[in-house]
């Protein structure tokens, strides 16, 4: 647990960055700091590792006063993962994955081993560690950075904009695969970023800050969305937010069609839903193609499983020409279909929510 008690920093300028800053931030969380340019957010992060000296109030992490823990042991523990990821550039890529382990004691060789086992577990190719960061791509600096801070296993990772400098395919394929790295490691991480939308992508829990570092809500994603505690939070939210939402709600109760038994060569007569449609499944891709009564071929369209999101089933039946989706269950069974109609339901208390 990293607790932040009535934590203010007055910096010698005179800019108040950070206001009396409650929060516990729970272990093996993800917790997001957002907001604004300037509001503070990485100030509080680096008063983690004593980065930054807090004017007043204390940070604790398990009930431990981390301006009592001498600053080198402090940092061993806490991973950090800069905006421009940070890497020394006339070492190579193991050698700066390596670069902890070897502050920690470990010889070259023990320390390579390691460095070589966290580039396997962020995606990065083995054929990449002899190269130097001006060799690699953006996503990949990025990767580097992401491996060097997980490579000495720190229960503790901070995460300073660490997508911001990437284009945005690679920034959603960064933080896809943050996702499921911190969900099989399970470390404690906070990042700061201005994007509300990664925000609540990648947060368990996240924290609005406003200007002069004043918090303005902590609470999960669906919280914010849904019951933003003040008008600063609803603004920063409120582009797009009915959206958003359907994201974190799911098809739980959703009225479905059970789909005909498939003719000759797998062909699905859809002619109760549309005159003259058909579809064929194929489930080595998981798609399905729609087929007019002319023959004409639309699709590959994906199937829609049974727990995916609402967002998902909308926009599932938004491409289809046929407005309809199939629906496969947690067996991997096929065996009915749900149109725009059918979401209507569990789309309108979203609209009430949103109201
Ligand atoms: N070393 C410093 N000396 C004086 N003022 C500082 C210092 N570092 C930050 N500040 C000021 O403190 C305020 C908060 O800065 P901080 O970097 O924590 O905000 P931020 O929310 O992370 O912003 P950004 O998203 O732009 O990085 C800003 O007004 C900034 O100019």
């Amino acid at each position: 647990m990293i607790t932040f008690e009535s934590v203010s920093k007055l910096y010698p300028g005179g800019t108040q960055a950070v206001t009396d800053l409650d929060l516990q931030i729970a272990t093996g969380s993800f917790t997001v700091l957002v907001g604004p340019s300037g509001c503070g957010k990485t100030t509080s992060m680096r008063m983690i590792n004593r980065m930054v000296a807090p004017t007043s109030g204390r940070i604790l992490i398990d009930g431990q006063d981390v301006a009592d823990i001498r600053a080198v042991t402090l940092r061993l523990g806490i991973g950090y993962v800069l905006q421009n990821a940070g890497l020394f550039p006339h070492r190579t890529v193991l050698d700066n994955i390596a670069t902890v382990q070897r502050l920690l004691g470990l010889s070259k060789a023990q320390a390579r081993a390691k460095a070589h086992e966290a580039m396997e577990r962020v995606g990065l190719d083995a054929s990449l560690a002899t190269r130097y960061p001006a060799q690699l791509s953006g996503g990949q600096k990025q990767r580097v950075g992401v491996a060097r801070a997980l490579a000495a296993d720190p229960p503790i990772l901070l995460m300073d904009e660490p997508f911001s400098a990437v284009d945005p395919i690679v920034r959603l394929e960064l933080q896809q695969e943050v996702a499921h790295l911190q969900a099989e490691i399970k470390k404690t991480i906070v990042m700061v970023t201005h994007d509300i939308d990664e925000a609540l992508i990648l947060g368990d829990r996240i924290a609005v800050l406003a200007p002069g570092g004043v918090l303005h809500q902590y609470a999960s994603p669906i919280d914010i969305l849904a019951r933003p505690a003040t008008d600063f939070v609803a603004s920063l939210v409120a582009k797009d937010r009915g959206f958003r939402a359907l994201s974190f709600e799911t098809l739980t109760g959703l009225g479905t069609t059970a789909l005909p038994v498939p003719g000759p060569e797998g062909l699905i007569d859809m002619s109760a839903l549309a005159p003259g449609w058909g579809v064929r499944v194929n489930r080595d891709s998981g798609t399905a193609a729609w087929i007019d009564a002319d023959g004409a071929v639309f699709g590959p369209h994906p199937l829609v499983p049974a727990d995916a999101s609402l967002r998902t089933g909308l926009d599932a039946v938004l491409a289809s020409p046929t407005s309809a989706a199939l629906l496969v269950d947690g067996t991997g069974n096929i065996g009915s279909y749900f149109t725009l109609a059918d979401l209507g339901p569990l789309l309108r208390p979203n609209e009430q929510a949103r109201a």
